[in-house]
């Protein structure tokens, strides 16, 4: 595994490390509820916290509470649904009414999966037959989401949420709370990209795990050298 030399010497920096889960800390599988974290990346992050000079934060597409469970590491901020979930803070209700009308609409295809989060729908269709799944893809981006929501594409998933979120501002309402420490952020997937923008407005680190077209500076190959890097941090 060979690092980039910027990306080690990071480390000399006190740093905000914002991680992303899927597909950062765990490796992609076929069922989220099986996607438990890259050996190593909760003791990582748990040694950087430890070590005091670095901050570490987690933000997701998913509840706050089921990153936390996987990770385990208690002192950990996880920020849940793509920023709508802060730790400490009282959502407000769901909007049920919107939710019934996006799945009223939905396409019915065998394999598909539907994430239920309270606040958000996701939509997976890892397991649809491949040659299905560009005909659902579309048929998918063909509903209109309710006034004040929008849909975001992921890996084999579309996610319907409120709109007025997302990780860039998330990563950037982190950043203003640890205004001496560097921001840098590890994601993999489209969502990230939010943030990608936005740290890198702010002068912040941006770091791409996995193939794909990306705005990020850097690139780490998987999950597995995310957690090289986040050893070598701490
Ligand atoms: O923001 P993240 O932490 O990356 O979460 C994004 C979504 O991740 C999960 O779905 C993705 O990972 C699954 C497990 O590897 C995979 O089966 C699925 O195809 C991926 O889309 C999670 O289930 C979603 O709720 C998150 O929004």
């Amino acid at each position: 595994m060979n690092l980039s030399a910027p990306l080690l010497a990071l480390r000399e920096r006190p740093l905000l490390v914002i991680c992303d889960y899927d597909g950062t800390l765990a490796p992609i599988v076929v069922r989220p509820e099986e996607a438990v974290p890259e050996p190593g990346a909760p003791e990582a992050l748990a040694a950087l916290l430890a070590g005091g000079r670095h901050r570490a934060a987690v933000v997701t597409g998913r509840r706050s509470a089921e990153a936390s469970a996987f990770l385990n590491v208690p002192e950990l901020q996880v920020v849940g649904l793509h920023g709508m979930e802060w730790p400490g803070e009282t959502l407000h209700p769901p909007d049920t009414a919107a939710l019934q009308v996006i799945k009223a609409a939905l396409p019915h295809a065998a394999g598909m999966r539907l994430e239920e989060k309270g606040w958000t729908l996701a939509v997976h269709y890892r397991e649809v037959p491949e040659p299905e799944q560009p005909a659902l893809e579309a048929a998918l981006a063909r509903i209109t989401p309710p006034p004040g929501w929008e849909v975001i594409a992921g890996k084999k998933v579309r996610e319907f949420r409120p709109s007025g979120h997302g990780k860039g501002r998330a990563a950037l309402q982190l950043a203003a709370r640890f205004p001496d420490h560097l921001p840098v952020f590890l994601g993999d997937d489209v969502t990230d990209e939010e943030a990608f923008a936005a740290l890198r407005e702010r002068g912040g680190v941006t770091i791409k795990v996995g193939e794909g077209q990306t705005e990020a500076q850097h690139r780490v190959a998987s999950p597995a050298e995310v957690v090289t890097l986040l050893r070598t941090w701490a």
